[in-house]
């Protein structure tokens, strides 16, 4: 099986334009089939603020009305995706910028109302891995945002670690799939206070722990679940840590293992 890497960038690598040149400078550099996911929770909240639209998130995830879904479909799939796509362009990668709509890439169905109800929020159902297989034969890099569709004409608001998580499980049947989780720290912290204090792996039993003693805490429980789900369903590898992960100088981080 030929290796492909997925690679996630969370909202404070996009923030901040330095460390998402120089993140798009070490993803340009990697070698063999790459994806680059994308989120950018923080520039839809701060563009709602400016809109006047209240920004309300329950377990990490953004209760999305009709006018959020939109303001996100312009943050997502225009703004930040264009871009990223530009951006990597001009580092000479063919990008191709996509929502799970186009090509139907990603099927997703909206989150049934519970205690709560998170609007136009889509839990994926399906990953056209063919479709994209196609894209990386034809030898173009896809750049996924956080928008899904549920293939009759509604898009829909999906968490971005939830989007790399389940690409690399469709993925995983084609090709030995691993999944790089980029953001601001070296890793999962044993002492926040201390950023090199990094917990260089977790399985499923210190994970407990870790949950128990509240060392892992808010949008961390959400990111390793789907670590965890990505592992129990075909992909071969799961690390979280800074861009500086994607060099081979660099073992300062986090696996997460079964
Ligand atoms: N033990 C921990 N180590 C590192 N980060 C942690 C830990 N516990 C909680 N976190 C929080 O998890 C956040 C990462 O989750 P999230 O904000 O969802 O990521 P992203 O920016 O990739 O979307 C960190 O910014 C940090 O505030
Ligand atoms: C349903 C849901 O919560 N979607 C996320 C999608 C963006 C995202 O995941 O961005 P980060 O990776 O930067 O957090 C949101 O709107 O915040």
């Amino acid at each position: 099986m030929e290796k492909l890497s997925i690679i996630k960038i969370g909202g404070n690598i996009i923030e901040d334009e330095t460390s998402l040149n120089a993140f798009l400078k070490l993803f340009s550099n990697l070698e063999g089939n790459k994806i680059l996911v994308h989120g950018g929770g923080k520039r839809a909240t701060h563009i709602s603020s400016k809109l006047g639209i209240e920004s309300k998130m329950v377990n990490g995830r953004r209760i999305t009305d009709a006018e959020t879904l939109e303001v996100i479909t312009m943050v997502y799939g225009g703004l930040v995706n264009k871009n990223v796509v530009a951006k990597l362009q001009a580092l000479n990668i063919d990008a191709i910028g996509l929502t799970g709509a186009d090509i139907n890439s990603i099927q997703s169905e909206k989150r049934p109302v519970k205690e709560v109800d998170f609007g136009f929020v889509g839990d994926v159902k399906k990953v056209a891995s063919n479709s994209i297989e196609k894209l990386i034969k034809a030898d173009f890099t896809p750049v996924f945002c956080a928008i899904t569709h549920d293939g009759n004409g509604q898009l829909l608001n999906t968490n971005a670690d939830t989007i790399a998580s389940t690409i690399g499980v469709g993925m995983s049947k084609i090709y030995d799939t691993s999944i790089y989780y980029c953001f601001e720290l070296n890793g999962v912290l044993k002492d926040f206070n201390d950023k090199n204090s990094v917990i260089k792996t977790i399985n499923a039993d210190t994970y407990k722990e870790l949950l128990t003693t509240e060392i892992i805490t808010d949008g961390m429980i959400p990111k390793i679940d789907n670590c965890f789900d990505a592992l129990n369903n075909g992909v071969s590898k799961v690390h979280i840590g800074n861009t500086a992960m994607l060099t081979k100088e660099n073992d300062n981080f986090t696996t997460i293992t079964l």
